[in-house]
C-alpha cells in the first residue's frame, strides 16, 4: 500500500480564486475558481487552444497570472512557492527526456532533486510501467509511448502530493492508460491530489473526480 500523502475528504490544499490570464490579444482565464483536497482529481477539460495547458502552468508557477490568487494549504504559493513545489510533480505536454541519456539515466536525473534513489527502486518503477526492457537504452531509440512511460515514471517516483498532469495519456496504447488510471487511482486513495488536462475523460465514475470546463 502507497503511503498516505494527506487527510481524504479534508480541507481544500489547493484553492484557486478568481484567476484571470491573458494571452497575447485573448483573454483566456476569466475568472477560474476551484479547489481541491486530498483524494480529489479535477479534471480540465475544452476544446483545443481553450487554455487547459495555460491554466495548469499557471497553477503550477510557470505562468504569471494577471489576477487572481492560488492558495496551497492558505497561503498563496507566492509566498510560499518553495514548499509548493517540492510537493508538486508537474508532467508538461513534452517529456523533458534527454535523448542521449539511457531510460534509467534519465530517471535518475529526472528525480534526484528528491533524493537519490537506489537502482532497483528506480528499475522496478521501470518494469512497472512496462518499459523495464529499455532500462539501458539511450532515450532517443524509445518509441513516443515509451518516452510517456518513462515520463510518468518520473511523476510516480517523485512522491508529491499533487500531480498535475498535461494530457498524461497521449501516446499511450490501451494497457498504458489502464496504467495509468490504476496509478492515478492509487494516488487519490492515498491521499494525494490530482489535476489532469485531457481530452478523454479519466477515472469516470471515481467518487472525487470532477470536471472544470473551459470556453
Ligand atoms: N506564448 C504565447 N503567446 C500568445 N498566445 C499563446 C502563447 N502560448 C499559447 N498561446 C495561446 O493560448 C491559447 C491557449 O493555449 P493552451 O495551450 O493553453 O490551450 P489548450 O487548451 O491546452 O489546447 P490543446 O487542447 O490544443 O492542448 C491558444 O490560443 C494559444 O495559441
Amino acid at each position: 500500500m502507497p503511503e498516505p500523502l494527506a487527510a481524504i475528504g479534508a480541507q481544500p490544499l489547493l484553492e484557486a480564486c478568481a484567476v484571470h490570464l491573458w494571452r497575447g490579444e485573448r483573454h483566456l482565464l476569466r475568472g477560474v475558481t476551484f479547489t481541491l483536497a486530498g483524494g480529489e482529481l479535477l479534471q480540465v477539460v475544452g476544446p483545443n487552444g481553450v487554455g487547459k495547458t495555460s491554466l495548469l502552468r499557471c497553477i503550477a508557477g510557470l505562468l504569471p497570472r494577471e489576477s487572481g490568487d492560488i492558495f496551497w494549504g492558505g497561503q498563496s504559493i507566492d509566498r510560499c512557492r518553495d514548499e509548493f513545489h517540492r510537493q508538486l510533480a508537474y508532467l508538461a505536454h513534452a517529456n523533458a527526456i534527454k535523448s542521449e541519456l539511457t531510460t534509467l539515466e534519465n530517471l535518475h536525473y529526472g528525480t534526484v532533486i528528491k533524493g537519490r534513489r537506489p537502482h532497483a527502486e528506480l528499475l522496478d518503477m521501470l518494469q512497472r510501467l512496462g518499459i523495464g526492457a529499455c532500462a539501458e537504452l539511450p532515450a532517443r531509440v524509445l518509441s513516443a509511448g515509451q518516452k510517456r512511460r518513462v515520463a510518468l515514471a518520473r511523476i510516480l517516483l517523485l512522491r508529491a502530493t499533487l500531480w498535475i498532469l498535461d494530457e498524461p495519456i497521449t501516446n499511450l496504447d490501451a494497457a498504458g492508460v489502464s496504467l495509468v488510471e490504476r496509478c492515478m487511482d492509487e494516488h487519490l486513495r492515498s491521499g494525494g491530489m490530482i489535476i489532469a488536462a485531457a481530452h478523454q475523460r479519466l477515472l469516470q465514475g471515481h467518487p472525487g473526480t470532477r470536471a472544470l470546463e473551459l470556453h
